[in-house]
């Protein structure tokens, strides 16, 4: 599993800013900065894909460099993961790309939840390097349907899951529940909260991002 914050970098001063709540609330703010981490993940990622070797003709000779020997399929979960994803798009900007609409629906008494899923736009998934796209990692179950749901799409030969912070209840459940899974998280937080929000985290992202829901 890769854990951007296990180093020091300029990613820190994003996720601060994305916790900080004489900050958050600025929500063109807390979307840039979401998009910037997306834009670093994505690199970071970028590093474990497969290249092959190609050259370029510049006006005064070929270059040789490698290339991406294949495009991603970018995976955006509604609501909060749009900011995130667009900063995936940004760097595999040749990405197919697949949406859905996934969310958490209504808490009951015990503060349990199912997720809701109503939209799904995908390519087919055959073969290929997938990258599911969701801010926020806590229980995990929003993924691991999303998973389960891509899969009428096709096998994907590669599955990477991103996440900006991630509980270590969800990274656990999706470690049993997809062991295939290449994990790349910004911050990996110390616990779920008996809401099942993360803790510290940053409160709710989509609600962040784009304002609140009934
Ligand atoms: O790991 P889980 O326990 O499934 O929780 C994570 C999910 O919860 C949030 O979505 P939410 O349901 O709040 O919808 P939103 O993105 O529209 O805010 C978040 O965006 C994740 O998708
Ligand atoms: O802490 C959390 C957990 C789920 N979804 C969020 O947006 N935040
Ligand atoms: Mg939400």
């Amino acid at each position: 599993m890769f854990i951007l914050n296990a180093q020091n970098s300029i990613a820190n001063q994003f996720l601060a800013e994305m916790r900080d709540i004489t900050v958050q609330n600025d929500s063109m703010r807390f979307r840039k900065n979401m998009e910037r981490l997306g834009e670093i993940l994505a690199y970071e990622i970028s590093k474990t894909l497969d290249y092959q070797p190609a050259t370029v003709q510049t006006p005064l000779a070929e270059a040789s460099t490698a290339l991406l020997t294949e495009q991603p399929v970018l995976v955006a979960i509604l609501r909060a993961s749009l900011p995130f994803y667009q900063g995936f798009l940004n760097l595999f900007d040749q990405s197919e790309n697949a949406f859905i609409g996934a969310y958490r629906g209504k808490h009951r008494a015990d503060e349990t939840f199912d997720i809701q899923m109503d939209y799904l736009a995908c390519p087919s998934l055959e073969g290929k390097t997938v990258m599911l796209i969701d801010p926020m990692l806590a229980t995990g179950k929003s993924l691991v349907k999303s998973y389960q749901a891509l899969l009428q799409y096709g096998k994907p030969a590669k599955l990477i899951i991103a996440a900006a912070i991630a509980a270590p209840e969800g990274l656990a459940y999706i470690q049993e529940q997809i062991p295939e899974a290449s994990l790349f998280v910004g911050a990996k937080d110390e616990r779920l909260n008996e809401k099942f929000y993360i803790i510290p985290g940053l409160g709710d992202a989509g609600d962040l991002a784009y304002g609140g829901k009934l």
